[in-house]
C-alpha cells in the first residue's frame, strides 16, 4: 500500500466508507448580543471551559465523527486554533478552523466551503448548544446514514404558541391572529444532519431569511424528518441560560462522582 492510499488515523478509527463518513460544521462566529456585553459567546466560559470547547467535545464524543470544522469569529481564528490546541480532544477526530461571516447562514457556508470531498454526511451544530448529549448526535447521524436527506432533533413544546401581527405602534399590544395546534409543533435543535450534496445545494440556491439549515433544505422541496431532541441540547441565548448550563454541568459532575 502506498502512503497515499493509507487511511488517515480518523478514517481508520471510524472505519466508515466515504459516503457515510461524517463531518460537523460548528458555526461559532456570533457575537452573543442577547447574552450581554463580553467576549464572543462561543468563547465565554462554562465551568471554566469555553462554550466552544464543550460543543466541540460533544461532537467529537461520537465515534462516527471524523472531522470538526469550527467557524470562528472573523478576527478570532488564531485564538480558536490555540484554544483547540490547549484542550484535550479525541485523537480520532481531525479539526479545521475557518473565519466566519456576518450571519449564521454565511458562517455555515464558509464552513462547508472548507470541507474536504470525502465526507458524505454533514452535521451543522451551534456552538451555542454546548451540552447536547452524544446519544442525540448519534441518532441524527444514524437517521442520515439510514437514508434521510435532512434530519433535525426536535422536542414538543411546553408553551402554547400564538401568531401575532406587528403592533400598530410603539408600546401598543400585538393583535393575536392564530393559535397553531401545539401537538403538531416542535422546537428544533442542533446538530442537524444532512446528506452532504443536499446541504450544499441548499446553501447555493436558497437566499433570504432562514433561521436554520433544515429550513433551507425544506425550501428546495426536500423532505426533512425529526428525531427526538434532548432538553440538555438547549441554546445558550440569554443570561439565564448560562445559569441553567452551569447547573447541568454540576449535575453531570455529581452523577459522574467527581
Ligand atoms: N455571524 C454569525 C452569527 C451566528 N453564528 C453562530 O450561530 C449559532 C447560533 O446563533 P445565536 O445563538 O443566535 O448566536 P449569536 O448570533 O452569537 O447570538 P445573538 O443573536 O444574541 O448575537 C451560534 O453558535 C453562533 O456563534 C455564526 O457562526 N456566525
Ligand atoms: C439553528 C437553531 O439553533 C435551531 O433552533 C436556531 O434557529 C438558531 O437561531 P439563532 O437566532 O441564530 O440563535
Amino acid at each position: 500500500m502506498s502512503d497515499d492510499s493509507r487511511p488517515t488515523p480518523s478514517e481508520a478509527s471510524t472505519g466508515a466508507p466515504a459516503g457515510t463518513r461524517t463531518a460537523v460544521v460548528i458555526p461559532a462566529a456570533g457575537r452573543g448580543v442577547r447574552l450581554g456585553p463580553g467576549a464572543p459567546k462561543a468563547l465565554r466560559a462554562l465551568n471554566g471551559t469555553p462554550m466552544l470547547i464543550h460543543a466541540v467535545r460533544a461532537m467529537a464524543a461520537s465515534r462516527s465523527v471524523s472531522l470538526v470544522v469550527v467557524v470562528a469569529p472573523p478576527d478570532g481564528a488564531a485564538e480558536v486554533k490555540s484554544l483547540l490546541d490547549a484542550h484535550a480532544l479525541p485523537e480520532r477526530t481531525d479539526f479545521l478552523v475557518v473565519p466566519g461571516g456576518e450571519s449564521r447562514q454565511e458562517s455555515v457556508r464558509l464552513g462547508l466551503d472548507a470541507l474536504p470531498p470525502d465526507h458524505g454526511v454533514v452535521l451543522v451544530h451551534d456552538a451555542a448548544r454546548p451540552l447536547v448529549p452524544v446519544d442525540t448526535v448519534d441518532a441524527v447521524i444514524e437517521a442520515v446514514r439510514d437514508g434521510a436527506r435532512a434530519v433535525v432533533p426536535a422536542l414538543p413544546l411546553a408553551d402554547t404558541v400564538k401568531e401575532v401581527e406587528p403592533a400598530a405602534g410603539p408600546g401598543l399590544p400585538e393583535p393575536v391572529v392564530a393559535t397553531p395546534e401545539r401537538a403538531r409543533l416542535r422546537a428544533v435543535q442542533t446538530p442537524q444532519g444532512f446528506d452532504r450534496a443536499t446541504l450544499i445545494r441548499a446553501h447555493e440556491e436558497v437566499t433570504g431569511d432562514v433561521t436554520d439549515d433544515a429550513g433551507m433544505v425544506e425550501r428546495l422541496g426536500v423532505e426533512v424528518v425529526a428525531v427526538p431532541g434532548h432538553e440538555e441540547a438547549f441554546k445558550v441565548t440569554r443570561p439565564l441560560d448560562l445559569v441553567l448550563a452551569e447547573a447541568v454541568l454540576a449535575r453531570r459532575r455529581l452523577n459522574d462522582g467527581f
